[in-house]
C-alpha cells in the first residue's frame, strides 16, 4: 500500500510570534490536541507558538456562516493543542501566506476566524494592519502576583480573555514560566492571557505576556491590542470618550506593533508578518503523538 502523502507545512512569524502554517483547503487533515503540540515542540518537532490550518470557510463547520464574505478560514490552535478564539499575530502570518501562495493579491481582503470575520489590509511595504474588532472590558478584575509583589489588573476581552497588569519593571514579571498566579481564579474559567506593562514614553509601552495555551511568547498580537485599550483607559484617552482616535506603540520582546482605537471602539493592529520557511512531514510522525 502506498504511503500516505506528506504535508507540506510553512514557518512564519509576527514580531517572533511562530506559527507553523498546514495548508489544507479542503479541511480533510484531522489535527487533534496532541498531534499540534507534537508539531510545536521545539524539540521532537517543527517549533512554534500555534499552528495556523488554512482551511476553505465553506470547508470547515465554524466558518460556513462566514464563507459568503470570506474564502478562508483560520483554524488557530496554541501551542499545547488547545483552540483559541483569535490570533493577532497569526492573522498577520495567515494574510501574509495567502499573498505568499498567491491565493490572494496585495491589498484589502477578509478573513474567517472563530472570533468573526477580520479584515486585513496587506501593504506592499510588508507591513499587515488587521481590524481586530471592538474591546470588551468586562467589570470583574483580578489581582497578579509574581515574587511577592501584586498588581491589580484590567480585564480585556480582544475575542479572546486577557488580564493587563501596568507594572514598575518587565523583570518584575518574573521567569513566566507558569501561569503567574492571580485571583480570583473563577474570573477566567477557561483560562488567561496576562500582560505585564511598563511605559516607555507618550503612547507608547512595553509589554510581556504569558499565553494561554503556549507560555511566554515574544509577541501577542490580541494581547497588545488588550494593552492599548487598558492603557487608553488608563490615560483618560478612551476615543468614545475624547472622541479622538488613539494610536500606542507597543513593544514587544520581539519587534514593536501600533495599535489604534477609534471613537466607535473599533481597534486596529498594525505589524510585520514573515514567512520563513517551508517543508513537509510524515503525516505518521504527526500521528505518533496520539499512540
Ligand atoms: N494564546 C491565545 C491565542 C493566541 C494569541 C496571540 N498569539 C496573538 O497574537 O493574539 C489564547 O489562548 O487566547
Amino acid at each position: 500500500m502506498s504511503n500516505p502523502p506528506r504535508i507540506a507545512f510553512l514557518k512564519g512569524h509576527g514580531t517572533e510570534n511562530d506559527f507553523v502554517i498546514v495548508p489544507d483547503p479542503d479541511g480533510r487533515l484531522d489535527l487533534p490536541a496532541a498531534a499540534v503540540a507534537r508539531i510545536c515542540d521545539r524539540r521532537a518537532g517543527l517549533g512554534g507558538d500555534g499552528v495556523l490550518r488554512v482551511v476553505r470557510s465553506a470547508a470547515h463547520p465554524e466558518a460556513h456562516a462566514m464563507a459568503d464574505e470570506t474564502e478562508w478560514f483560520m483554524d488557530y490552535r496554541n501551542g499545547d493543542g488547545s483552540v483559541a478564539e483569535m490570533c493577532g499575530n497569526g492573522v498577520r502570518v495567515f494574510a501574509r501566506y495567502l499573498l505568499h501562495a498567491g491565493l490572494v493579491e496585495a491589498g484589502d481582503l477578509a478573513i474567517a476566524t472563530r472570533a468573526g470575520v477580520r479584515r486585513v489590509h496587506l501593504a506592499k511595504t510588508g507591513e499587515v494592519t488587521v481590524s481586530m474588532g471592538r474591546a470588551e472590558l468586562p467589570e470583574e478584575s483580578v489581582v497578579v502576583t509574581v515574587g511577592g509583589r501584586s498588581w491589580p489588573a484590567r480585564n480585556v476581552n480582544m475575542g479572546n480573555p486577557h488580564a493587563v497588569a501596568f507594572v514598575e519593571d518587565l523583570d518584575h514579571a518574573g521567569e513566566l514560566r507558569a501561569v503567574p498566579p492571580f485571583s480570583p481564579a473563577g474570573v477566567y474559567p477557561d483560562g488567561v492571557n496576562i500582560e505585564f506593562v511598563v511605559d516607555r514614553g507618550p503612547r507608547h509601552v512595553a509589554m510581556r505576556v504569558h499565553e494561554r495555551g503556549s507560555g511566554e511568547t515574544r509577541s501577542c498580537g490580541t494581547g497588545a491590542c488588550a494593552v492599548a485599550v487598558a492603557t487608553a483607559r488608563r490615560d483618560g484617552a478612551d476615543p468614545a470618550v475624547t472622541g479622538t482616535p488613539v494610536t500606542y506603540t507597543v513593544d514587544v520582546l520581539g519587534g514593536s506593533l501600533s495599535i489604534t482605537e477609534q471613537p466607535d471602539g473599533t481597534v486596529e493592529m498594525t505589524g510585520p508578518a514573515v514567512i520563513v520557511a517551508e517543508g513537509t512531514f510524515d503525516p505518521a510522525w504527526a500521528a505518533e503523538a496520539l499512540a
